[in-house]
C-alpha cells in the first residue's frame, strides 16, 4: 500500500546553520535531478532567521523549504514567538510541530502540538507532527502505548495526506548513532498506519510516514525499504550536502 505514496526526506537543521551554510541547499538542489525527484520529495528545514534566502536559494530546484515550529495565533503580543503565516511569508511550505526536542525543552504537550498542527494548516502549511518513545519507554515495553497516546493527542481531526506527514522519531535514537532494528520501526509504522486508517480512512491509507533518528547514508537504504516508511526526517546527516544526498540515494540516482 506504501509503494503507491511519493515519499519525502526532509532535514531538520535544527539550532545549526548560518548564511555560509546556504550553499549546502543549492548543493542538494543542483544534485538532484529529475529522475530522482520523481521518485521522491526533498525538504530543508533551517532555522527560523535563514527561512527567507533558503527560500529563495531554492527556487528553480525541486528542494522546498519547511520551518522547524510555530506558535498558534496569526500574528499578536507574543514576543519571540514566529506565526505560521509568517512561515509561509517567508516562503516556507511546512512546519515540524512537536519535535522531541520542543517537547522536552518547552513542556510542549500532545494539545500544544494539536493546536500548532491546525494553526499551520490556517496557515496553508503541511505540518510534520512527531512522536517517539524515550528509551525508558522502550524498554519497559510501552512504545506502542505511548506512540498510540501521542498519535490520538497531537494529530488534529482534518488531518490528510495533503495537510500532514507523521513523523516517528524514537527518542534514544536521535543524535545517538543508535537506530530501532528493521523488525520494531515496521513494528510502530505498523501501528501508526493502522490507526490513521481507522481514523482517517483513505486519507490516513495515504498519509506520508517517515522515520528519524540517526538516519545515515549507511543505514538509509534498510531503513527506506521498510514496509510504512515512507522517507526520513533526517538532523545531523542533513548539514551536509554530501551527507544528505548520500541518503537521498537510497531512492535510486541520477
Ligand atoms: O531529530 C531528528 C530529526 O528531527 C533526528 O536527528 P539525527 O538524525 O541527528 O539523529
Amino acid at each position: 500500500m506504501s509503494a503507491s505514496i511519493k515519499p519525502l526526506v526532509a532535514g531538520n537543521w535544527k539550532m545549526n546553520g548560518l548564511r555560509a551554510s546556504l550553499g549546502e541547499i543549492a548543493a542538494v538542489g543542483g544534485d538532484f535531478g529529475p529522475t530522482l525527484s520523481a521518485r521522491v520529495d526533498v525538504m530543508i528545514c533551517p532555522p527560523a532567521p535563514l527561512l527567507y534566502t533558503a527560500a529563495v536559494a531554492s527556487v528553480g530546484t525541486p528542494v522546498t523549504i519547511g520551518a522547524q515550529d510555530c506558535h498558534v495565533a496569526a500574528s499578536g503580543a507574543h514576543t519571540g514567538d514566529i506565526s505560521p503565516e509568517m512561515l509561509r511569508d517567508a516562503g516556507a511550505s511546512a512546519v515540524i510541530v512537536g519535535h522531541s526536542e520542543r517537547r522536552a525543552d518547552h513542556g510542549e504537550s500532545d494539545e500544544d502540538v494539536r493546536a500548532k498542527a491546525q494553526a499551520a494548516w490556517r496557515a496553508g502549511l503541511v505540518a510534520i507532527i512527531c512522536l517517539g518513545e524515550s528509551e525508558g519507554e522502550r524498554k519497559a515495553g510501552t512504545t506502542l502505548d505511548v506512540i498510540a497516546r501521542q498519535l490520538s493527542g497531537s494529530v488534529p481531526d482534518g488531518a490528510t495526506a495533503a495537510n500532514t506527514v507523521i513523523a516517528y522519531e524514537p527518542i534514544w535514537a536521535i543524535g545517538t548513532g543508535l537506530t530501532p532494528t528493521a523488525s520494531d520501526v515496521a513494528e510502530v509504522h505498523a501501528a501508526l498506519r493502522k490507526d490513521l486508517e481507522s481514523r482517517f480512512g483513505v486519507e490516513g491509507a495515504a498519509m506520508r510516514l517517515l522515520y528519524g533518528g540517526s538516519v545515515k547514508p549507511g543505514n538509509a537504504a534498510e531503513l527506506m525499504a521498510i514496509a510504512n516508511v515512507n522517507g526520513a526526517l533526517v538532523g545531523g546527516a542533513s548539514l551536509k550536502a554530501q551527507d544528505f544526498l548520500g541518503i537521498l540515494a537510497a531512492y535510486g540516482d541520477d
